[in-house]
């Protein structure tokens, strides 16, 4: 079985409190983008549990720990599954708020529910992706969300993107999570995300924020400058996407000078499909 795990954006996240257990209680609405990995599973000829096979992008790290590992051991706590073969081809960047390791590990939850018929609801697998990340219940569910609690308590959002293009790029840094976390004071906003997500997206900029930035920025002015020339470009709207160092604009028409503005940098492009 096989499936193209895809990147998420952030449209405004507010950072309310700090949590006795060391998380924060965030609002943020969750966007997919068709940025993807690739993941297939199989069942295994040589045995063993979860054989990762990894391609594309070099992520580092322990195999063992990789999410979609762990989303394998996850389920083998409740459920006898049989050995698999996982060929996970990297796409998405990491340390860039694109959720991808998260994405992977959703996607690989699903597919062993359906490949070996489990009697998992959606809400029971939103609950078995909690445990592996904050942000891995939204792929679940994989459409606009506005998110609560440490992001994983999910609500539908009317909102429609779709006849805009995106455009993604990721300077060449990478912001851990944790750190970006810890750079924030925690505030509560007087306007709540989700009545400024229904303003017509040309009153977003300046009203729609990213709590992260202000840090984020200080520590990484090439990120802040990727936002003002997503806005010199003729953005309706930019901002960085979770705790960085990606950066979108969502445009009218994808701007032909693209090339000239970002040359070092990864690039993505597409229409918004929501
Ligand atoms: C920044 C976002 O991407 C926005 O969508 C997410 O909040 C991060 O989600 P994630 O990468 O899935 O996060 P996790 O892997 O669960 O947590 C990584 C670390 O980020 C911090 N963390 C994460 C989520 C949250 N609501 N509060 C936190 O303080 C914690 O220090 C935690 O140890
Ligand atoms: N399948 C995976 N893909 C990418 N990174 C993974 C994966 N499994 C574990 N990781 C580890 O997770 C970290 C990055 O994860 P991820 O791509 O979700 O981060 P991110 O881009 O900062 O996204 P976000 O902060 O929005 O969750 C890296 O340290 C990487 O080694």
């Amino acid at each position: 079985m096989l499936l193209f795990p895809n990147a998420k954006i952030n449209l405004g996240l507010n950072i309310l409190r700090k949590r006795p257990d060391g998380y924060h209680d965030i609002e943020t609405v969750f966007y997919p983008v068709n940025l993807t990995d690739a993941l297939e599973v199989v069942p295994s000829v040589v045995g063993g549990s979860c054989n990762l096979h990894l391609s594309g992008i070099h992520i580092g790290g322990d195999p063992a720990k990789n999410l979609v590992v762990k989303a394998y051991d996850l389920l083998a706590v409740r459920f006898e599954l049989p050995p698999v073969d996982v060929y996970l081809h990297k796409v998405i960047p990491f340390g860039a708020g694109l959720g991808g390791g998260s994405s992977d590990a959703a996607d690989m939850l699903l597919m062993l529910r359906d490949s070996f018929k489990l009697p998992l609801s959606d809400d029971d697998l939103s609950r078995y992706a909690s445990q592996l990340g904050a942000d891995c219940a939204f792929f679940i569910r994989n459409r606009p969300m506005l998110a609560h609690g440490i992001g994983d308590e999910m609500e539908e959002i009317g909102i429609t993107l779709s006849g805009y293009s995106i455009v993604l790029v990721k300077p060449a840094v990478m912001v851990s999570t944790p750190e970006a976390y810890a750079g924030v004071t925690p505030r509560i906003p007087e306007v709540t995300l989700s009545d400024i997500i229904k303003l017509p997206i040309r009153e977003w900029q300046g009203r729609l924020v990213n709590d992260f930035e202000p840090s984020v920025f200080a520590k990484y002015p090439q990120i802040s400058k990727v936002k003002d020339d997503m806005y010199r470009m003729g953005a309706l709207y930019a901002s960085m996407s979770g705790s960085g160092s990606s950066v979108f604009g969502i445009f009218e028409q994808i701007p032909e000078e693209l090339s000239l503005y970002f040359v070092n940098d990864f690039v993505y492009t597409g229409e918004c499909r929501f």
